[in-house]
């Protein structure tokens, strides 16, 4: 039996909802054996980010070679690289060993403004790992500060996508959740020809924590199965609006969303 394998590069959140934590669930709901390695430690529960704590270089370079000399993940995120130093050994490990479908969920600053990735290390993401991306999924602010650009109109984001796949990606998908105007969250995916449009109605609730990270794991989930691009994000899109919508009223403020909820809807069918 061929048993699909997917890697999480990211941060540990000790709360559960997002970060490693979060791609680990979503691999193993979808079917998914799923391996990580960890970049930074992150105290971490719903009311926000207590404390952040970096893995030491060496340590996050181990892991790399402890995966890839021994294991073949068919597909990779990277969510919290926190350094330029993280970033540039990521990229050479990625080249090495030849991670060609690398989903690169730019992680930034988590909801309540707690620094993830350090600010000199934006460009770093740029040169050394955008050029190596099957897909990128920045949110609007993200997306941002990549290009250079604002981002208001459904027009800019569409350009904005196009310029991350300008910059090297081979697509972008630009991410709604932040953008309360519309009834609808919907994402923007350029695939280098062409762009789809991905959307469901937006829940109105607080449980977001983690959408990001869950979403960009569900689509390494299904590329790791072989599925294609606009399929993959397909399915992590009906993933992610079921963790949100059935979400498990769990901590006191922004809670995590469901992963058990895609599954459970489906068994139910
Ligand atoms: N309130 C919401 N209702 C429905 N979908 C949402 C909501 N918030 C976010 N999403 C969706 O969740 C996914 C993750 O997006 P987003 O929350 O913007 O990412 P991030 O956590 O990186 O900021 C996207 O598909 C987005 O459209
Ligand atoms: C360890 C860690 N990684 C990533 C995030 C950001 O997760 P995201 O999915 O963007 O959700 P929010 O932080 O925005 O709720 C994180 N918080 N921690």
């Amino acid at each position: 039996m061929h048993i699909p394998q997917a890697l999480t590069i990211a941060g540990s959140d000790s709360g559960g909802g997002a970060g490693i934590q979060a791609d680990l669930k979503t691999f193993q709901e979808l079917g998914v054996y799923g391996m990580s390695v960890i970049t930074a430690i992150t105290a971490q529960n719903t009311a926000g980010v207590q404390g952040v704590y970096p893995i030491e270089l060496e340590g996050v370079v181990t892991q790399l070679h402890s995966i890839g000399d021994d294991l073949q993940p068919a597909a990779i995120k990277t969510g919290m690289l926190f350094s330029a130093d993280i970033i540039h050994e990521v990229a050479i490990a990625v080249r090495q060993y030849q991670w060609n479908t690398l989903v690169i969920d730019p992680v930034m600053v988590a909801k309540g403004g707690s620094v993830l990735l350090q600010q000199q290390a934006i460009q770093a993401l740029i040169r050394e790992l955008l050029p190596l991306a099957a897909v990128i999924t920045p949110n609007v602010p993200e997306a941002e500060l990549l290009t250079g650009s604002t981002i208001h109109t459904l027009k800019e984001r569409e350009q904005a996508a196009r310029q991350l796949v300008q910059m090297g990606a081979r697509a972008a998908v630009i991410k709604g959740g932040h953008d309360t105007s519309t009834p609808q969250a919907m994402d923007v995916l350029f695939d280098g020809k062409q762009f789809h449009y991905v959307e469901y109605p937006r829940v109105d609730t607080p449980h977001t924590h983690g959408t990001g990270c869950t979403y960009s794991a569900a689509m390494t989930a299904e590329l790791a199965k072989g599925n294609g691009l606009l399929q993959a994000v397909q399915t992590a899109k009906a993933f992610v609006h079921a963790a949100i919508e059935d979400g498990l009223g769990i901590g006191s403020v922004h809670g995590p969303t469901n992963h058990f909820a895609y599954r459970q809807r489906r068994a139910v069918r």
